[in-house]
């Protein structure tokens, strides 16, 4: 009674007066323990014993992936783009309303991050996206000159040279291109290079030498975790959600654990840690001796030359320590080899899916390099037209259709605070959960002009965009800049605080109601590497699109050889079959593993000189 009915109908009494829709919910999602137990006991036997769940049910809305799962249609069932959810534990707003989300993101001081929920990623130290308060600000001042134009300009050159690595590595002894079966495993080997290179100054070089083979990502390690600085990282990088949840035991439990995967992930922990930390003092003898070229521009180094600058400067107490360093550096990792890794992914998946998309993209590239070779392209003039034109579209869209990042977590200062919903001013408890859904609002019908949909006959799940076209990956929508609207804080609501990067619009593209686009959050918390992302993703997308063109393999149905012969009814055949597999997976095999991703299932590509496509005239 006192630990769950009280509060609950606390909480219930809170949520009424706040005069918005409530749904009650027997536990807090965010409280782990009680959430595992009864996902595994009481929802598990109503699930069995009632029939499937609406969209609206608590069955439904106390799991994590719903977000994912029914995007926006759990608020069109409801009638409202705000919502909340009341558990005894707590009381969560969700909300995919372009207008509250401007609000909310342009409050910072009244709507800080939820950064309990981030607490974990603290294993190498303290660093800018888990704290809050003075501490985020101080590490956000040091941090932001880091991401300049001229790391930018490093990413630029890294891509370019990985990924045509990349692409070669796609050529079988033949000669010919050979079926890729796990593409997100070369963008991810791809966006790790480009990490290594950019943020710590580091040529990534795989054991194999040979990136994008068949093997699984983290073979290179050996049974005791290799020595060797890429291994240690790779491993790292693909086993973070297993090692963070080791570190979050106290330290006797952790070190009396015997069972080899836990003694695996501990020592790469700690491999990866010494690496760091030999690497940043090398840093700080090649900054001393005046070795600049390469410090100034990676993350490192420009970490470490501002730990001098402040030593050097005024106030000794300014500068980061060196855990501090370390934790920053492996939060950029965290933050950004699979975020980008994946919107490279998607967005190969979806062209192969859309070739009239993928034909337009290339036909601009065709304009803008006009035969150059890669060598000779240039950041400071290709950069803005393919970030301006359909590729910067294509970018945008997949962001758009697949938000990597779920929710954007927010929570209210003590004791309220007014958000106008709907026009109405409303009183939001302190300690209330907010939940940007960023799914939701990237497909709400009220801030995105839509057209009809393509196939009316087709089913889309969740059967929420069924009268519109927002369910379906159309660049083209990106392309027309007339469509821009107002919102409330451009009206003067609050006031929009600074986003890190001014120079990295698209302004040539469509700009949407403000809240309505947040892949990379907005506001003073928004995404540091935004332009470091969107110049790998752009970069590896141009170098493919320029001479190669990725279709959807069809190997299950058909060989090449079969292929070669067929007609082309019979290619539209197999081709279609491939589309309907691949389209399904996209709709119902996504999960969200610190940033979403196809789980437990492929889609199989095939690149092809442009010119020598199999099913591009169908
Ligand atoms: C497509 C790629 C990316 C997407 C979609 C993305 C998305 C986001 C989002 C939504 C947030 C806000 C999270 C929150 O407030 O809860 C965020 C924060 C952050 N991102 Fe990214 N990100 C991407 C790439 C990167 C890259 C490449 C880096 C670094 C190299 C990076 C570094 C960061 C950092 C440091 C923060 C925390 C900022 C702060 O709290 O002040 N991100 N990102």
């Amino acid at each position: 009674i006192n630990r769950i009915c009280l509060p609950l109908i606390k909480n219930i009494r809170t949520a009424k007066a706040t005069g918005l829709c409530f749904i009650v919910v027997p536990y807090y999602h965010y409280n782990f323990l009680t959430a595992r137990l009864m996902s595994r006991t009481l929802l598990r036997l109503c699930n069995l014993l009632c029939p499937g769940p609406s969209f609206t049910s608590w069955r439904v809305l106390v799991t994590s992936a719903w977000p994912l799962k029914l995007q926006h249609a759990p608020f069109k069932a409801l009638g409202t783009d705000t919502f909340l959810i009341v558990a005894p534990g707590g009381i969560i707003l969700n909300t995919a309303d372009a207008d509250v989300i401007s609000q909310v993101l342009a409050r910072g001081q009244d709507f800080p991050k939820a950064t309990e929920i981030y607490r974990s990623i603290n294993i190498y130290g303290r660093n800018v996206v888990s704290s809050d308060g003075p501490i985020w600000r101080h590490h956000r001042k040091i941090t932001s000159p880091a991401f300049s134009e001229r790391n930018n300009h490093l990413v630029w050159k890294e891509t370019l040279d990985r990924t045509q690595a990349m692409l070669a590595s796609f050529v079988g002894a033949d000669g010919q291109f050979r079926t890729v079966e796990h593409i997100a495993r070369d963008t991810t080997r791809l966006s790790l290079e480009v990490m290594g290179r950019a943020c710590l100054g580091e040529k990534l070089e795989w054991p194999s030498n040979i990136v994008g083979n068949n093997r699984q990502l983290g073979e290179s390690c050996s049974d005791t975790v290799s020595q060797s600085f890429t291994s240690s990282l790779e491993y790292v990088a693909l086993h973070i959600v297993s090692i963070m949840a080791i570190k979050a035991l106290p330290e006797w439990i952790i070190r009396t654990i015997l069972f080899i995967p836990c003694k695996k992930s501990l020592e790469a922990y700690d491999d990866w840690g010494r690496h760091m930390r030999s690497m940043i003092s090398r840093k700080r003898s090649e900054i001393k001796t005046g070795f600049v070229e390469a410090a100034a521009t990676d993350l490192i180094g420009q970490l470490v030359r501002s730990q001098d600058d402040f030593v050097d400067g005024k106030s000794q107490r300014v500068a980061l320590t060196d855990s501090e360093v370390l934790g920053n550096l492996f939060v950029f990792i965290v933050a950004g080899h699979e975020t980008s890794a994946n919107t490279i992914h998607f967005a190969l998946l979806l062209l192969a899916l859309h070739p009239m998309a993928q034909k337009m993209a290339q036909s601009e590239l065709v304009k803008i390099f006009k035969g150059r070779p890669i060598a000779s392209w240039s950041f400071d003039q290709d950069l803005p037209l393919l970030l301006n034109g359909m590729l910067g579209a294509v970018l945008n869209e997949v962001l758009r259709l697949i938000s990597l990042v779920l929710t954007i977590p927010k929570v209210v200062t003590s004791p309220s605070q007014s958000l106008l919903v709907d026009g109405n001013e409303v009183q939001i408890p302190g300690k209330t959960l907010i939940r940007l859904c960023v799914p939701a609002v990237h497909r709400n019908p009220k801030f995105w002009p839509s057209g009809p949909p393509t196939d009316p006959g087709k089913l889309l799940f969740p059967l929420d965009n069924l009268d519109n076209d927002l369910g379906e990956f159309k660049p083209e929508r990106w392309l027309d800049r007339s469509r821009t609207r107002l919102s409330t804080a451009e009206k003067g609501y609050g006031s929009p605080a600074p986003t890190p990067c001014s120079s990295d619009d698209n302004s040539g593209l469509y700009t949407p109601v403000k809240g309505a686009f947040i892949p990379f959050s907005d506001g003073q918390r928004s995404c540091l590497g935004r332009r470091f992302a969107q110049v790998e993703i752009l970069t590896a997308l141009a170098v493919i699109l320029s001479e190669y063109s990725v279709e959807l393999a069809v190997d299950e149905w058909a060989s090449d050889e079969e292929v070669r012969k067929m007609a082309s009814d019979k290619r539209r055949e197999v081709w279609s079959k491939a589309r309907q597999k691949g389209e399904f997976a996209l709709q119902n095999k996504l999960v969200s593993i610190i940033t979403v991703q196809l789980n437990g299932t492929s889609i199989p590509l095939r690149f092809s000189k442009k010119g020598h496509e199999r099913f591009y005239d169908l």
